[in-house]
């Protein structure tokens, strides 16, 4: 039988073709990102990985295994000090200061996406924490290989750091990780709980989306 992973990324296609093809990330490719769109996406980010770091200390808690408990803190860890240290160093470039950062006041795409993997997280099983968290770090990594195999993309200025992070081996690592995690808690699983798994991947995926829309578009609250 072929892997549940491969079920979800081939369900998932179209809407990650839609977030490659976005004008963000379509301009960070070329370097014309306007970065005001950029530290938005900054600010918002952070409050995200708050939440999203969350959903990895409920993968600890849930985890059915010493090893896999470990493996979550690993990743609860490295969100928390070396992927927002990312955006600390960032915002640091733009003078904006790590109190602001973390009291960016999450813009309503970033408040439905936290609050879906929240709840999705806490209220089903071990598999569904990881089929709600994994568009994120697959979908990340994917955006990250591909951006280092363009010429020139490490020299820009601005984008390096972000896409030496998200292209690197130590990422698509974790990424894989969570993926054969994926593959290994799905075996067996009636399908009903197979469509249930794939429906959250999908949902978390469109909201992928929606996250570099919300970004470009510098959302903000009407009132
Ligand atoms: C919205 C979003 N998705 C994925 C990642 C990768 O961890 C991130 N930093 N932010």
């Amino acid at each position: 039988m072929s892997r549940f992973s491969e079920r979800l990324y081939q369900a998932a296609h179209d809407i990650w073709a839609k977030s490659h093809e976005h004008p963000f990330l379509t301009e960070m490719r070329e370097g014309t990102l306007d970065p005001e769109r950029f530290i938005y996406y900054l600010k918002q980010d952070y409050v995200y990985l708050i939440d999203y770091a969350k959903l990895f200390a409920m993968g600890s808690m849930k985890a059915g295994d010493l090893e896999t408990m470990v493996k979550f803190a690993e990743l609860l860890h490295s969100t928390l000090h070396v992927e927002m240290e990312l955006h600390r160093q960032y915002a640091g470039r733009f003078g904006v200061t790590r109190e602001e950062l973390e009291q960016t006041r999450p813009a309503p795409t970033t408040v439905a996406y936290t609050k879906y993997l929240l709840d999705a997280a806490s209220q089903g099983s071990l598999a569904e924490v990881v089929a709600a968290l994994l568009p994120c770090m697959w979908s990340y990594r994917e955006i990250g290989v591909e951006f280092m195999k363009i010429p020139g993309a490490l020299e820009h200025p601005l984008y390096r750091e972000w896409i030496l992070m998200y292209g690197s081996d130590e990422f698509g690592a974790l990424a894989d990780w969570c993926i054969s995690l994926m593959d290994r808690l799905a075996e067996g699983l009636p399908e009903r709980e197979l469509a249930q798994l794939e429906e959250r991947f999908l949902v978390a995926s469109r909201l992928e989306y929606l996250f570099w829309d919300m970004a470009y578009r510098q959302e903000e609250w009407p009132v």
